[in-house]
C-alpha cells in the first residue's frame, strides 16, 4: 500500500515509522524536515491514502489552504475539538471529503513508544468499516489494530482524555496522592461518557482503548504533554509560559474551552472540564478547583 503522512510532528513521524514497516510511505509537513522520503505537500496530496497528523485547531485552515478533493482516503490522526466552532474533526473533514472516505485513529499511544516499535493497541474508526480495516491491515506487527464504527465516541474519548490529563497533572503536581488521582480518572471517565452520549456515542466505546485505555495512559504519565501542562499549573506557572516551555502541541488546552462552551450550550454537567477551563482561562487557583470538586 502507498501512503502519505501529512504533519511531521511527533505523532506524524511515529506513524510514518509504523506504517513504513509494511508499506511505501512518504511524509511532508509545513516546514521541511530532514527525514528520508520527505516530499512536497503537493506530491503528498496526490496519494490515494493519506494520514493527517495536523493538530485539531489547525485542521480547518490547512484544508482550506491546501486540500483539493481527488478521491483521497484520509486517516485522521489528531485528537481535539475545534474551539472556534465546537466542531468535531469528522465534521470539519466532512466538509471536504465524504464520510465513507474518512477514518480516525485513537487509543493509548505515546508517539515516543510507537517510534521505538513498542507493543501498542489502537482503534481505527469509520462509518466505512472496509476503509477502517484497510488502514488497520497496514499497521505493523507491533501494533494491534481494532476497528469500529463509533466515530463520535472515539473522537470524544480522544479529545476529552487530554483535558482530564491536565487535571491529572494538577493532581500529581499538588501531591494529592494515589486515591485522589484514581478518583479523578474514574470520574473523568464518567464525565467523558456523559458528554459523548449527549452526541450519540456508544457507551461501550469509553470502556475500551480509545476511552479508558488512553485516559489511564495520558492522565498519569509525564510522557503526556497535557499531563505536563497540569504539573505546570500546580506549580503556579502561567499557561503561556507552560506552552512556551513545552514547545509542542497540548490539545487539551483549546479542547477544555471547546468542552466548556459546548457544556453550556447543551446543558451537560462537566465538573472536571469546567474546573480545567477555569484554571486555564481564568487563572483559577488549582487548590480552589480541588476544593470545589470535592464540595
Ligand atoms: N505526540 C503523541 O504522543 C500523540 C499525538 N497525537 C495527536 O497528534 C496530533 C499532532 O500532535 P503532535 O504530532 O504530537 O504535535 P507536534 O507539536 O509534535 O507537531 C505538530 C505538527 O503539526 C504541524 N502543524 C502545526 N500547526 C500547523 C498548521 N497551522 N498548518 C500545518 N501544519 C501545522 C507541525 O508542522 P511543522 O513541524 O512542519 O511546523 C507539526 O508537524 C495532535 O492532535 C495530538 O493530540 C495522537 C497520539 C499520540
Ligand atoms: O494522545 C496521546 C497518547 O495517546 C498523547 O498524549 P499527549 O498529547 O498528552 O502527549
Amino acid at each position: 500500500m502507498k501512503l502519505a503522512v501529512i504533519g511531521a510532528g511527533k505523532w506524524g513521524q511515529a506513524l510514518y515509522h509504523a506504517f513504513s514497516q509494511k508499506n511505501d510511505v512518504v511524509i511532508t509537513s509545513r516546514s521541511h524536515k530532514d527525514i528520508p522520503h520527505f516530499v512536497s505537500m503537493k506530491e503528498a496530496l496526490e496519494y490515494e491514502y493519506l494520514v493527517i497528523a495536523i493538530p485539531a485547531q489547525a485542521v480547518r485552515g490547512w484544508l482550506e489552504e491546501n486540500f483539493v478533493d481527488k478521491g483521497q482516503k484520509i486517516l485522521v490522526a489528531a485528537k481535539g475539538i475545534e474551539t472556534a466552532t465546537g466542531s468535531f474533526l469528522n465534521e470539519i473533514y466532512g466538509e471536504f471529503v465524504d464520510a465513507d472516505r474518512l477514518a480516525f485513529i485513537s487509543g493509548p499511544s505515546f508517539a515516543a513508544e510507537v517510534q521505538k516499535s513498542l507493543p501498542t493497541a489502537l482503534v481505527i474508526s469509520s462509518t466505512n468499516l472496509e476503509l477502517a480495516k484497510t488502514y488497520a491491515d497496514a499497521l505493523p506487527e507491533y501494533i494491534r489494530g481494532y476497528v469500529n464504527d463509533d466515530v463520535i465516541g472515539e473522537e470524544v474519548a480522544g479529545a476529552y482524555k487530554n483535558v482530564i490529563a491536565i487535571a491529572g497533572g494538577v493532581c500529581d503536581g499538588l501531591k494529592l496522592g494515589n486515591n485522589a488521582r484514581a478518583a479523578l480518572i474514574s470520574r473523568g471517565l464518567v464525565e467523558m461518557t456523559r458528554f459523548g452520549e449527549a452526541f450519540g456515542a456508544k457507551t461501550e466505546t469509553f470502556l475500551s482503548l480509545g476511552g479508558a485505555g488512553d485516559l489511564f495512559l495520558t492522565a498519569s504519565s509525564t510522557l503526556s504533554r497535557n499531563y505536563r501542562v497540569g504539573i505546570g499549573l500546580a506549580q503556579g506557572k502561567k499557561i503561556e509560559d507552560i506552552l512556551e516551555e513545552l514547545g509542542e502541541v497540548a490539545e487539551g488546552v483549546p479542547t477544555a474551552k471547546a468542552l466548556y462552551l459546548l457544556a453550556k450550550q447543551k446543558e451537560i454537567y462537566l465538573p472536571i472540564a469546567t474546573e480545567v477551563h477555569a484554571m486555564l482561562e481564568e487563572g483559577k487557583d488549582p487548590r480552589q478547583s480541588v476544593r470545589d470538586l470535592l464540595g
